[in-house]
């Protein structure tokens, strides 16, 4: 192998590979190759024409016999801050999840915690074969951004903002609407772009019932000025809906109260989105809203999303694990094969019949890809395979118990690909995972610090989980 030349004129000639392309064609090479330079794709075809054109050119030639090469799975919702509490808030409802577990944890984390607790996450995110993710807010955008950094992911971070409502903690770091902007304003000069621009600064509403009415416009405005994206939880809980109706006067819930501020704009991330009826969903399409569904955390407290009915009106529907506290799991792997049997099982359901062609493998994949990069708002750069984009890919070996044969491809990366199957990961044209080793980090040293900064946390918090069986010693 050649030394590099350098990031930008080093030349990585990926051959023989599969390639899903994820385009707007919907292109797949059977034989193909990517020619990566510096940061970039380069060029995409056949693996001879490709070879012939740039062998001499290359500094690194891999042949990956015939292994699956996708564009880098996005991951629309994700609490890295919340990784240290995988296990604090199992089979109890959202409100007591928010109010007596996860606020009080979140509120009492440091920076440093939220480092460890991001690198902790990011090990799973690149496992399951994701380059890029959409943070849905915790407290520490600095600690979160020094670790994504380093692990050499792309990131859309945001500070999760409240400034009124229940359960808020004392000591939580925002509570004025003054002082919610000013903080994330600060994040967003001091983070964004960083990182050789794979970081960007977006604005966080935690959700509408800690959110004033002022603190949503300004939040609206403040990113309209900035062209960034805001991220929030959406229609979660009849609840919500209810509270909405009762104290802010409106027909339906939070998305018809969302329409009446002029927050839904093509620039809002809304998480879940569970408790829309079909005007709230055309509203949703017609505003370019993009709905992050995370199948597992709603199944666990909040309930079935109608992403099929979204689909078919036109609404971006993309793919998140949510939080390790509410999955637990955070594989966006295991999460295609979770909304494609909750989403056929609810059709089924709906219909009184059966209903197997619902949310096929394809749009699975065009989830986690393509959509994905819309709802991040960086589809001019990453989401497919394609001569111009950033080099943001990731490698499949399909040779394995879990996934031969290899009847249908496309149906087997959704329905039998496995966390496992994941084996090289690329992001901006840099290797994070290569043979199933993460480079970045060492991964026993960050878990290690990372277990013991969780117990520390949920002292200082005085989190004292109930016991659920007999315990003896
Ligand atoms: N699932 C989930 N729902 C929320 N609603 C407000 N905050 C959260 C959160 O952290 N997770």
């Amino acid at each position: 192998m050649e030394e590099e030349k350098g990031d930008g004129s080093r030349v990585l000639l990926l051959h023989n590979a599969v390639i899903v392309t994820m385009d707007n064609d919907l292109r797949v090479f059977q034989n193909g190759s990517v020619v990566v330079a510096g940061d970039r794709i380069e060029a995409i075809g056949r693996s001879s024409d490709i070879l012939r054109e740039f062998s001499d050119r290359a500094n690194e030639t891999l042949d990956l016999e015939g292994r699956f090469l996708l564009p880098g799975f996005i991951n629309t919702h994700v609490h890295t801050s919340q990784q240290l509490a995988r296990g604090i808030a199992d089979d109890v409802d959202l409100m007591t999840w928010l109010h007596a577990r996860i606020w009080p944890y979140e509120s009492n984390m440091t920076e440093e915690d939220s480092y460890l607790s991001t690198l902790l996450c990011g090990i799973e995110l690149i496992r399951s074969g994701v380059t890029c993710f959409a943070e849905a807010g915790g407290q520490h955008v600095s600690g979160m951004a020094r670790a994504v950094e380093l692990l050499g992911l792309r990131a859309c971070l945001v500070q999760s903002t409240m400034d009124s409502g229940q359960g808020l903690p004392t000591n939580w770091s925002t509570v004025s609407i003054d002082h919610c902007i000013e903080s994330q304003i600060e994040l967003y000069k001091r983070h964004h772009n960083t990182a050789n621009g794979r970081i960007r600064v977006w604005f966080g509403l935690r959700q509408i019932m800690n959110a004033t009415d002022e603190l949503i416009a300004a939040t609206r405005e403040i990113a309209q000025e900035l062209k960034t994206g805001i991220h929030m939880h959406v229609a979660e809980i009849p609840f919500e809906n209810e509270l909405v109706m009762d104290t802010r006067k409106v027909d339906h819930g939070t998305v018809s109260y969302l329409d009446k501020l002029g927050l839904l704009r093509s620039n809002l991330l809304a998480a879940h989105s569970v408790w829309v009826n079909d005007d709230e969903i055309r509203s949703l399409a017609n505003a370019d809203v993009k709905v992050s569904h995370c199948p597992a955390a709603a199944m666990r407290m909040l309930g079935f999303a109608p992403i099929k009915e979204m689909l078919d009106l036109g609404v971006c529907v993309s793919l998140g694990t949510d939080g390790a506290p509410s999955n637990n799991r955070m594989s966006i792997v295991d999460e295609m094969y979770v909304a494609s049997l909750i989403n056929k099982g609810r059709e089924a359901y709906i219909k009184g019949s059966t209903s197997p062609t619902a949310l096929p493998a394809e749009v699975m994949l065009k989830m986690v890809t393509a959509n994905g990069a819309k709802a991040v708002l960086w589809d001019d750069d990453i989401g497919s395979i394609e001569a111009g984009k950033k080099a943001d890919m990731v490698i499949i070996n399909p040779f394995s118990w879990s996934m031969l044969p290899l009847h249908d491809s496309i149906s087997s990366l959704v329905y039998c690909m496995r966390t496992e199957n994941i084996e090289s990961v690329m992001c901006n044209g840099q290797w994070i995972m290569k043979d199933k080793k993460i480079l970045n980090i060492n991964e026993e040293e960050v878990i290690s610090l990372a277990v013991k900064a969780s117990s520390n946390i949920l002292k200082r918090a005085g989190i004292s989980l109930p016991q659920r069986f007999n315990l003896i010693c």
